[in-house]
This record gives C-alpha cells, structure tokens and sequence, in this order.
C-alpha cells in the first residue's frame, strides 16, 4: 500500500476531480479547470520521479481527469487505474508523448492530450544555443577561466569552428527542427540539409528568400538540400541537430555506426528525446575523437548519464531546460 500523498487543494467543492501531478507555472491553467467546476488537487510531495504506486495513489477512487509529465510512465496500469476511478481525459505537459502508450489509454475509454506547439521557439533557442556552445567551447572556456588557468592571450586558445559558410543538419524538420534550421541559416548564414520523412516545403521557401536576399545585397547566399537518407546528412553536415520524436523508428538513430559516417570535427546536438541517441555509442566516439563535439539537453536514461560522459570535455550537457524559459505577459 503506497503512503498517502500530499496535495493541495483548489475549489474543493468542485463536481469533478482533476488531479495534477506536479505544480505547472502560473494560475491560469487552475482557473480554467475551475471554471469547468472542477476540484482541482495539485501533489505538493517533494520527490521529482511520481513511481506508478504515487500516482494510483492519487488518482484514488474517483478521478475524472489527471495532468502528468513526461518522467511517468503512462501505461496500461495508470490508464486501467484512472479508467476505474471513472476518468475520462489524461493531459501530458509535454510535446513528446513517448511516455504514453495511447492504445492502452484508447481500450480504457481515456482521451489523451499533449502541448505541440509551444515549445517551439525555446527548444529551437537552446539547440542554437547547445550548437554555439559547442562550437565556440562556451563551458570548457568557463571552467578553464575561473580555474585560474587563463595567463594571457594566445593564439591558438580555445580555438572552435566558426559556423558562418557550414553546414547545419537537421534530423526532423517539424515544428523544433523547422524553427532552429531558420536561426542557424538565418543567424549564421549557414547552409541547411534536412531529412524528414516530409518535405518542409516551408522551410525551403524561408532558406531560398535569405538566399536570394543575401545574393541580392552582395553577400554568398544560403543554400537548402532535403538529403534522401539521415545518412547524407551525416556525411555532409558540420553541424547536426536532431528534432524527431522518440518512437521505434527514431530509437539509437544516431548509433556507433552513424557517428563514424559524421564528420571527424562535427558538432551533434539533441534536444529531442534521450534514447534517439545510443550513449554508451557517443561517449566511445567523444573519447575517440576529441575534436567532435556535443550539446545535449536529454538522456538516455534520465535523471542519469551514462558512465564516462560527464568526463568529456568536448560535451556540453544541461538537465533537460529546453523548454525552461519565461515569456513576457505570463500570467501571475
Ligand atoms: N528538450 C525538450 O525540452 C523538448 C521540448 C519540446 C519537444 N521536445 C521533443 O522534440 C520532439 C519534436 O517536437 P516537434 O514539436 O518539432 O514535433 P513535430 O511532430 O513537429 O516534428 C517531429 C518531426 O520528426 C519527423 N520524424 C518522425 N520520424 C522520423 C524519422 N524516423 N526520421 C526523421 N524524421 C522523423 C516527423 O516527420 C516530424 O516532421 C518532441 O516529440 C519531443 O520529444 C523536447
Ligand atoms: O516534450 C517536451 O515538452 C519537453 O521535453 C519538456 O517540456
């Protein structure tokens, strides 16, 4: 028997009982569901992972809704549980969904719901920014600074790759990867080559206008590619960052035999999902080829990192803050 949980409690004499595993930002959210009558109760326990027993816990006897995150495991035995409770909807704050098995949430009656759309900008910003810190060795900088090593000007310190002239890779050009291949272009006049199951007929627009902008004032204009296979785009691309959602097909993409087909000097970034990527696979490759370079916001088993990689210099790696950021106007 699972302990009981603390929570807190908003218009506890609400018809139906909405429960949110964790706090979110803001209140707006709360008065929306209050609006809807509902009692909404928000678990205050201090403890970052919810197991399966907390959340069976939560969800008690009767439960109509439940707002998750994407550290739960959203299976057949959640879905059973909240069905039996006699809930109807279960929201994940997330993008990716890979958490959810929906066929098990589809049997038991349960709509499911996620957030597309607006992480956009910030995912694309902390790629952009994983990719220029990399590039410009932004953290080894830091640390070699501030341990007191730095004893004047030298010509050859730190020195990185310049962007401006290369070429970005991107490996989903959705909404995230879209977004980003429009600043690194954009930012840095860098050249793209994507691959995607789709044509993003949008983008290539974006990236011929700059291009002919660019010619027009005098300047080498930017050029796009769709590449017929992820591997073109790992052959010819400086700079890869990886944007497809985690399901079977996208799992170890980028493995020990795609990181020997990349550049000896390439930069790999991931802000998509952890297990896109065999760890195990980078960290042999980081420790093989030290001029290769990471940025990475997601794990493949998070909250961990597999053994070695916090030792590599040439990785830059932040707990998974993509989507960490203010925006003006929120609510209060
Ligand atoms: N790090 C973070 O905090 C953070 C924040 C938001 C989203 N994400 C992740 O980013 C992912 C993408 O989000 P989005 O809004 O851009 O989604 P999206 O659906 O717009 O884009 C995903 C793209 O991946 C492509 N794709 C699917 N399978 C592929 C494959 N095998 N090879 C190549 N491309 C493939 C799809 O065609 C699609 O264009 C989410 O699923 C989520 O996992 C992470
Ligand atoms: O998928 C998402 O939304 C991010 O990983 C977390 O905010």
């Amino acid at each position: 028997m699972a302990k009981p949980i603390s929570i807190e409690v908003y218009n506890p004499n609400g018809k139906y009982r909405v429960v949110s595993t964790k706090s979110m930002p803001g209140t707006r959210w709360i008065n929306l569901l209050i609006e809807q009558d509902c009692r909404v109760e928000i678990c205050t326990q201090k403890k970052t992972i919810l197991s399966v027993e907390d959340i069976i816990a939560l969800i008690g006897d009767k439960c109509d809704g439940v707002i998750g995150q994407l550290t739960e495991d959203w299976g057949e035995t959640l879905f059973a549980a909240l069905s039996r409770a006699g809930g109807k909807a279960f929201s994940n704050m997330a993008v990716g969904y890979n958490n959810v098995d929906v066929n098990a949430a589809n049997k038991h009656g349960v709509a499911v719901g996620n957030t597309p759309g607006v992480l956009t900008e910030t995912t694309a910003e902390l790629a952009a920014s994983l990719s220029l810190a990399a590039a410009r060795r932004i953290v080894e900088a830091d640390q070699f600074m501030r341990a007191g090593l730095y004893d004047g000007w030298l010509p050859h310190l730190f020195v990185g790759n310049l962007l401006k002239g290369q070429t970005v890779g991107v490996i989903g050009a959705g909404r995230i990867g879209s977004a980003y291949a429009r600043m690194m272009v954009e930012g840095f006049k860098m050249n793209l080559i994507y691959y995607d199951l789709y044509q993003s007929t949008r983008l290539e627009k974006f990236v011929t206008a700059y291009g002919e902008f660019l010619k027009a004032n005098g300047e080498q204009p930017v050029t796009w590619k769709r590449a017929a296979s992820m591997d073109e785009v790992l052959r010819e691309a400086d700079v890869i960052s990886l944007h497809p959602i985690l399901d079977k097909t996208t799992y170890h993409l980028i493995n020990k035999e795609s990181l020997a087909t990349m550049k000896k000097e390439a930069i790999l970034v991931n802000c998509s999902r952890g297990p896109v990527v065999d760890e195990v696979a980078l960290v042999e490759h980081l420790k093989q080829n030290p001029m290769f370079r990471v940025g990475l916001d997601v794990f493949e088993d998070e909250p961990y990192m597999k053994p070695g990689l916090a030792d590599m210099k040439n990785a830059v790696v932040v707990p998974h803050i993509a989507s960490a950021s203010k925006v003006k106007l929120i609510d209060t």
